[in-house]
């Protein structure tokens, strides 16, 4: 089964087109890199995938669940770290992945334990207890997945996770994210624009201005395409220098 199925989606703001005839799977426990330069429209997917924008055209299926006819079911499966943070600054890292904990229902004792287990297993424990002003933007963004993954979702959306980090922290997130996607079997969409991101054995999705140009295993766009590398198929579909 799939874990998001895209169909044909569009949108508009006002009479500006800025998405057209969107389509794509993200199949069960694969890593799927959605690349699109600044202004593709990946953000304003993100907001139609996650219900925040009411899809005019097209629909969205979450482990089979529509968006638009169920969704909570599609949303219980689904962990989001939008591409603006949304962590409580003035909130410590555990109360914070506690409070989400609480507005999906989960009981405080399990909360306190999975709080742990996700701070732990993204490298940030020792934060727990620090008022996530205190913290660096890499370990933000960590308590940010952390808080993500608190109810369990086998879907994790990732806008531009890697803006304003320098290049260790960028890696070193990367390497977090796979790894919840290797030992967990979590299926991940990772919005970016920065190739090096891109994985051999990852899936992608390329964007620009608004469509699907091209879809599928990174490790045979470069054949299909007759070119040596990402980079430059991913100029030849966009047209980018
Ligand atoms: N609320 C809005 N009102 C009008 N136009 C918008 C709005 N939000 C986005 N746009 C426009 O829609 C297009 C797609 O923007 P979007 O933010 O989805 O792209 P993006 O690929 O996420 O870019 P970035 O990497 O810069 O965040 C852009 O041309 C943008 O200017």
């Amino acid at each position: 089964m799939n874990a998001l199925s895209v169909e044909e989606l569009g949108h508009s703001f006002g009479n500006r087109r800025v998405l057209q005839g969107v389509s794509f799977v993200v199949a069960e426990g694969r890593m799927c890199i959605l690349l699109g330069r600044n202004g593709a429209g990946k953000t304003t997917l993100f907001s139609l995938i996650t219900g925040l924008y009411h899809a005019r055209a097209g629909s969205v299926h979450v482990f089979g669940q529509a968006m638009e006819a169920n969704p909570s079911a599609a949303l219980a499966q689904m962990g989001i770290v939008f591409q603006l943070p949304t962590l409580d600054l003035d909130l410590t890292a555990g109360e914070n992945l506690r409070y989400h904990a609480a507005l999906h229902g989960i009981p405080a004792d399990l909360s306190k334990q999975r709080s742990r287990e996700e701070l732990s297993r993204l490298g940030v424990l020792d934060r727990i207890d620090h008022p996530t002003r205190a913290l660096s933007g890499g370990q933000r963004r960590r308590v940010e997945i952390a808080r993500a993954l608190m109810h369990g979702p086998r879907l994790l959306l990732l806008d531009e996770p890697t803006a304003g980090l320098d290049v260790p922290g960028r890696r070193a997130l990367e390497r977090h994210v796979r790894e919840l996607c290797r030992e967990r079997g979590i299926a991940v969409l990772w919005a970016t624009h920065f190739l090096e991101e891109v994985g051999a054995d990852d899936d992608i999705v390329v964007l620009d201005q608004g469509r699907v140009r091209w879809a599928g295993r990174a490790d045979r766009i470069s054949t299909e395409l007759g070119v040596e590398s990402i980079a430059e198929a991913f100029a030849s579909l966009t047209g980018s220098p």
